[in-house]
């Protein structure tokens, strides 16, 4: 994992990218000048929280908002809200009656960004359930309906579960929207030995690896994996 504390430049290094100087390069050209402001508020609330690390990036965040709009994102599914910059990104793009599922066990980390939400003005598109993400998901499976239904999803919550989330996720989507997968690359310990990998990081390396086993060998679905901040994985539903 890229260091827990703050690098030479004075932002976090919170990607795999080896040159400090490239990343910040990368943020300071192309991503912070076009951040929106409610997100930058966000970002830099967030950046005291001893768990900081956690949220999503903002270069991440970037590709999240195109990917949305080239699917013309309406309904869409969250899973690992934490403070909120990857569900408030997905708040400012959707059309004001989309609507967001948005799950976490925490509501307090939610809590900590929903001010920044309230003030977006784009509360109202938020269904925020504190719960383990799980039966939430075989929850809306009970509702035929929603089979297909949804646009976009973002997988950001407990890497132990991202296989059985894809296969409910796999039916909750629709051909041709897109689900994203945080953290493929889970700090580079998937080309580690069990032993070399920080133990904190182990069960978590087990569940990528064999996430990215499965993703690459689904017929339904077309992928791309990037080595963007922790490792992501497009997937985009094709059958
Ligand atoms: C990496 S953070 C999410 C970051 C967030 N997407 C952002 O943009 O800041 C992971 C979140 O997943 C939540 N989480 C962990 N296990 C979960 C589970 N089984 N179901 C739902 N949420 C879970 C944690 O409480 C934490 O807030
Ligand atoms: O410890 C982490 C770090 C990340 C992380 C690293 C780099 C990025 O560009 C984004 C995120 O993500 C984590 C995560 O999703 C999690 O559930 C636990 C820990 C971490």
């Amino acid at each position: 994992m890229a260091s827990d504390s703050k690098n030479s430049t004075g932002a976090f290094k919170k990607g795999l990218l080896q040159s400090e100087e490239l990343y910040k390069y990368i943020l300071e050209t192309s991503v912070y000048p076009r951040e929106p402001e409610p997100l930058k508020e966000l970002r830099e609330l967030t950046a005291t929280h001893p768990r900081a690390l956690m949220a999503t990036a903002a270069d991440a965040g970037q590709l999240m908002t195109m990917l949305l709009k080239l699917v013309n994102a309406k309904r869409t599914i969250e899973l690992g809200v934490f403070t909120g910059y990857s569900l408030l990104l997905t708040a400012l793009t959707i059309p004001d009656d989309g609507k967001i599922v948005a799950i976490d066990v925490n509501r307090e980390s939610f809590e900590i960004g929903l001010p920044v939400i309230k003030k977006a003005g784009v509360e109202h598109k938020i269904d925020f359930r504190e719960s383990e993400a799980l039966p939430v998901l075989d929850q809306l499976l009970e509702n035929k309906g929603n089979e297909g239904s949804f646009d976009f999803a973002f997988v950001d919550a407990d890497k132990v579960n991202f296989s059985n989330y894809h296969g409910r996720l796999m039916k909750l989507l629709r051909v041709g929207g897109i689900v994203v997968y945080d953290n493929t690359l889970w700090a580079g310990s998937v080309v580690m030995s069990e032993e070399s990998t920080p133990e904190r990081k182990r069960p978590g390396r087990q569940a990528i690896v064999e996430l990215n086993k499965l993703l690459a060998g689904d017929p339904r679905i077309e992928i791309s994996h990037a080595p963007l901040g922790d490792g992501i994985t497009i997937c985009r539903r094709i059958l």
